[in-house]
Formats: structure tokens, sequence, C-alpha cells
């Protein structure tokens, strides 16, 4: 089942055309990265899907129930981290977590346990200083405890690592993908990398509407290159394949690649087997995010 699904949202600012159509599915339990450069409407689409943002169109459903503008019943299912956290910094984190709780009418026993629980997740649960003396990855931890407090079905994330530095995007990833087996993540990023270490699917929106959505695994085969690259033993053997083979596109001092369609894998090894050159390495190009994002923008 898809815990989010958005057909056809469009909105617009003024005369400013921001979204143009999204259509977006979510599966249940997955690791979702929403990708898009800035100013593309990634965090228009979550407001929206929180309902604090009235649609021109479209339908959203989180986990089969309808959003409706200004109502809040379907946020009963979701944990919201938005971009810049906002906390009482005079409180520690567990008397944060406690007030959240209590507004939300959890038990004081319920109240207790999750924080410890949640609070140990994200490497919280020693922390005895008001949050006024936190580091941003530390509010940013704080964030996705506070989101998870009521064991949301959907955890949604505005850019959580955006503004870190590597150890700090390093736990807050190492957290996501933790909490995967409790609910279904959804995060918004322009950063790639970010996305190829967790994610299981995957979209990419531009110009309003989101060009290509699945599973990483698949989107990644499907727009394999028929790319390799080669490194012989030394420049010399690299020299002798390229006098033969004018597709080579030299890349290093003994490594060049090469395009199926220019010359075929069979072609290139009979020569490296006929004229004994060493083939330390040959292998196939596999596309980057970064590749696919570039084709996908530049379209
Ligand atoms: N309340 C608003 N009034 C007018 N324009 C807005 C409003 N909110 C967003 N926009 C415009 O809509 C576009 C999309 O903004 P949005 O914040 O959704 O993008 P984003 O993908 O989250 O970008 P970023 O990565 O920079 O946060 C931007 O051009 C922004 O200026």
């Amino acid at each position: 089942m898809d815990m989010l699904a958005i057909t056809n949202l469009q909105k617009r600012f003024g005369d400013k055309s921001v979204l143009k159509g999204l259509d977006l599915s979510v599966p249940e339990y997955s690791v979702f990265g929403f990708i898009g450069k800035n100013g593309a409407g990634k965090t228009t689409t979550m407001k929206t899907i929180l309902g604090l943002l009235k649609a021109d169109g479209g339908e959203i459903l989180v986990s089969g129930e309808k959003v409706v503008y200004g109502q809040t019943a379907t946020n009963r299912h979701i944990g919201y981290l938005p971009d810049v956290p906002e906390f009482y910094p005079f409180m520690t984190a567990p008397e944060y977590l406690s007030f959240c709780g209590e507004i939300t009418g959890m038990s004081r026993i319920e109240i207790k346990s999750r924080s410890n629980e949640l609070l140990k997740l994200v490497g919280l649960g020693n922390e005895k200083h008001r949050i006024k003396g936190f580091s941003r990855g530390m509010k940013q931890r704080l964030g996705i405890a506070q989101a998870l407090l009521n064991r949301p079905k959907l955890l949604i994330c505005d850019e959580p690592t955006s503004a870190l530095d590597p150890v700090g995007r390093k736990e807050i990833l190492d957290i996501l993908m933790a909490v995967r087996e409790q609910t279904t993540v959804l995060f918004s990023t322009h950063i790639l990398s970010d996305v190829e270490r967790i994610c299981t699917d995957v979209a990419f929106l531009n110009d309003g509407v989101v060009n290509i959505q699945g599973k990483l695994s698949d989107i990644k085969s499907q727009y394999r290159t028929e790319e390799y690259v080669l490194e012989t033993g030394n420049e010399e053997e690299l020299k002798l394949l390229m006098n033969v083979f004018a597709g080579l596109k030299k890349s290093g001092m003994n490594t060049a690649s090469f395009r199926e369609n220019d010359h075929t894998l069979f072609d290139i090894l009979r020569f490296v087997t006929d004229n004994r050159i060493r083939l330390l390495k040959i292998e196939r190009v596999e596309p980057t995010l970064e590749t696919l994002f570039m084709e996908v923008v530049e379209k």
C-alpha cells in the first residue's frame, strides 16, 4: 500500500505556478528521497501534505485518507520535522518531549517510556543540558524524536541534513535508516549522496512535476549507461589500445572509457588477449544519481 499518494497536485503563488500536476507514490516502509534543487517546491509540497497550504488542484491521500486544507485529521498519521525546527531553549530534551506529549494528550507513563526510547535512539539519552546549548545536529536529532513521539505512520523531514557537517549528516541518516522499521520516511533534499546512502525509493521534482520516481535500484538499472572504464598495466599498453580503438577516451595515466556504441566489449577483450595487454580492471560505469538528476534538470 502507498502510505502517501499525491495525484495531479497544483499550487500557484500569485501568477507563479510552483506545482504543475505533481504525482507521487510513497510505498509503506520505504525511505523515500524527494529530490529537487533550491526553490523546486519541496517545502510547498510538504506543507500541502500537512494541510497547511491550500492546493489549487489535485488530491493527497495519507494512509488512504484525504487531506483537507485547514483540517488536521490526517496529521495524526504524520510526524513532521521542518527545515529549521524551533524549540523552547530553556527546556532540556526530556522536558521538551514531555511538553509535546502532554499537548497531544499522551499519558505520563507513556510519555516517560516513549521519551526514553526516542532520546536513546537519537543519541540524546544522556544529554542533561538545556536546548539553548545544542548544536544544529542535536536540534535536528531532537526534532526527529519529537516527530516520532506519537508513533506516526509517516515521518516527513524537510531537508534534515542540509545545514550539517558530514558527521552530523551521518548521524541523521543513520537515525532515518533505523526508524524505517517503525515508520515510512519521506525526506526532501538536494544532497544526492545522502539519498544514495539510505533511500529505497526516490522522486525527482523538476519544473513543478515529478519526472522520475520509483525504486532506486530500478531507476539505476533502467538508466544504466553502456559505458565501460578500463585500466591497463601501464601507459604504453593503453596507447596500444587507443591506436586501434579511436572511441577510447583517456581519463587517467592508464585508464580510459568507451561506449558500447563505439566498440564492443568483445572486440576490446579480444585485442587485449591477442596482444597480451595486462588489463587491471574493466567495469561498467554505474550511473550516479547526480548524472541522472542533471539529465532530468537539463531536459
Ligand atoms: N508563501 C509564498 N509566497 C510566494 N511564493 C512562495 C511562497 N512559498 C514558496 N514560494 C515560492 O515557491 C517556490 C518553491 O518554494 P519551496 O520553498 O517550496 O522550494 P524548495 O524546493 O523547498 O526550496 P529550498 O530547497 O530552497 O527550500 C519558490 O520560488 C518560492 O519562492
